[in-house]
């Protein structure tokens, strides 16, 4: 089954090399696609790789009902709308490392640029102009950066700005006293940092929390003759407000690599001689894009060969080892969640999952995830998987709870799932036995212990002489073998259980004739 990858925004030949060289991998790069054409042509991909250019929306998203994985060739992934591809099951990962440094250089270049009037000396010179008046500019030594955002980028631009002899103050929410000190900057609020920065670059994603987070507020608490750069995100900082902090004096230089709307419509700021810009360009190297490039293709190979992936942005990454380790209990989760589904005829209210065993030392998250697939894709057949099942089961109301014990309930490790529906309580306990494969060893009280796949009858009885038989005759005078049976009681003469293998589906007439049998107080058929 070949694996189907679109390419629709320029990523470097190189880069994706690992993806023109897998088995059963076809690529097709497309990248002056309009959105029509695009929205058009996605259905038949299971792949997207993107950069910032096309706009993943949940209209485009909606239309690719094959696609199963978004690639972001690079750090930002608000041009990829993230709640819709979590929805229908898409995961989205990106490059979080490979452009980190050509987008500092490119920041150091902005700001020594704007610093110094370059471009503006530049164009003045091209006019044939010798004008060594107009365009003084001032050094950066002692000068003070102040960085609104302080992790990969914003950390290397301060890395470079202290090469320049710059003082260092930054804001980032998860910036600490210890971490500053550690790393040679004070630190501060956004206002701290505005109040004291000579420059102020910004290295923020494009949250609801940071839209406009540069507003005409915050150029009122800054220095006059401040000068600001944006190598970051459109939007970060309000261009209308910057435009008038720059016509009334307060902001004496600026330097935009991106803009809130790109491609840019609306020219009006680069009217401006103070301004200088560039089109997103602080990741146009041809390093950081076969990096990037590599990254994401690198990725997509390994979710088509192994359904792994390093950089997940909506579903959280599994290291390796780990994933050794819990992904034998996978399939097992999955079928104890479809059985209970079937057990119980009713969708959960709540559902607790408890690992016990050495299970309860791992990060048990992705099979919390297999076992609500597994519940979930009775009704939603393959638009539930491990991306979107958490997501789907919180859309419908179901609380997920997971509860872990080291110590072992006579097994290794035991996954014992309850379900609490609107007919009470029911759960199932199941585990791997060495070397013997997946086993249901428990039905709400009763110990069993089965095969959790084919065509399976459970059945409840009052335990009497005769029942069994009975229940074998019948099935017997339907042609149906019974491939196994277990039987299970909470007392002589009390409440009691029969979980039978059969070699074929059981129908409803069969079903309906079963239940009519003395002592029988119901019959439920699972087919895993
Ligand atoms: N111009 C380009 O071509 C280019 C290239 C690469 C990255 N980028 C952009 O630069 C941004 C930063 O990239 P990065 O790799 O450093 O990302 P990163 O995730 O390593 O760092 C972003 C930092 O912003 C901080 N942050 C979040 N909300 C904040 C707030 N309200 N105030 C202050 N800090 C806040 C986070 O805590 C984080 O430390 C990306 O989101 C991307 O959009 C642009
Ligand atoms: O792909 C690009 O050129 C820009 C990427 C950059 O904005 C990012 O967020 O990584």
């Amino acid at each position: 089954m070949t694996f189907h990858v679109l390419i629709s925004d320029p990523l470097s030949e190189e880069g994706v090399y690992p993806l023109r060289h897998a088995d059963g991998i076809n690529i097709v790069m497309e990248t002056n696609l309009s959105e029509a054409e695009l929205a058009e042509r996605i259905d038949g991909f299971d792949a997207l790789l993107v950069r910032s250019q096309t706009q993943v929306t949940r209209e485009l998203i909606e239309k690719a009902s094959n696609l199963k994985i978004i690639g972001r060739a690079g750090v930002g992934v608000d041009n990829i709308d993230l709640e819709a591809a979590t929805e229908h099951g898409i995961i989205v990962v990106n490059a979080p490392d490979g452009n980190t440094n050509s987008a500092a250089e490119h920041t150091m270049a902005m700001l020594m640029g704007m610093a110094r009037k370059i471009p503006q000396a530049y164009n003045s010179l091209k006019q044939g102009k010798w004008d060594r008046k107009a365009y003084v500019g001032v050094e950066l030594k002692n000068k003070t950066l102040g960085v609104v955002g302080f992790g990969r980028i914003g950390q290397e631009v301060a890395a470079r700005a202290k090469g320049q002899r710059m003082n260092i103050i930054a804001y980032d929410p998860f910036l600490t006293a210890e971490k500053a000190e550690k790393l040679g900057v004070d630190f501060g609020t956004v206002e701290d940092v505005l109040k004291a920065a000579d420059f102020v670059t910004v290295h923020t994603p494009l949250l609801k929390e940071t839209k406009h987070l540069i507003n005409a507020e915050a150029f009122k608490v800054m220095k006059d003759g401040v000068q600001i750069i944006n190598c970051a995100r459109g939007g970060i900082i309000d261009e209308s407000a910057l435009y008038d902090a720059v016509k009334s004096g307060k902001v004496a230089g600026a330097a935009l690599d991106v803009f809130e709307q790109e491609p840019m419509v609306d020219f009006r700021l680069l009217e401006l001689p103070e301004i200088i810009a560039t089109p997103h360009l602080g990741a146009s190297t041809f390093e950081a894009q076969e990096s990037v490039a590599v990254d994401v293709s690198q990725d997509v190979v390994s979710f088509v060969k192994y359904g792994t992936v390093r950089n997940s942005v909506n579903l959280p990454s599994v290291p390796k080892e780990l994933m050794k380790r819990i992904e034998p209990y996978f399939d097992l989760a999955e079928r104890i969640g479809t059985f209970l589904t079937d057990l119980t005829g009713e969708t959960a209210d709540e559902v607790n999952v408890y690992y016990s065993g050495e299970l309860a030392n791992l990060e048990v998250g992705p099979l919390t995830r297999n076992m609500l697939k597994g519940m979930l894709k009775r009704h939603l057949g393959k638009h539930v998987n491990d991306v979107n099942a958490m997501y789907i089961a919180n859309q419908k109301g179901i609380h997920v709870n997971e509860h872990k014990s080291t110590e072992s309930r006579g097994f290794t490790n035991l996954i014992t799932v309850e379900v609490k529906t609107q007919s009470g309580t029911r759960k199932a306990s199941g585990t791997l036995l060495n070397g013997q494969g997946a086993r249901i060893v428990k039905v709400d009280d009763y110990i069993v212990d089965f095969l959790p796949n084919g065509h399976l009858l459970f059945i409840r009885h009052n335990d009497r002489p005769g029942v069994i038989g009975r229940v074998g005759t019948l099935l017997g005078a339907e042609d149906i073998n019974i491939a196994t049976m277990q039987v299970g009681r909470s007392n002589a003469g009390g409440d009691a259980i029969m979980m039978l293998s059969i070699d074929k589906h059981a129908d409803p007439e069969d079903l309906e004739e079963l239940k009519k049998l003395e002592e029988i107080e119901s019959v439920t058929a699972i087919d895993l």
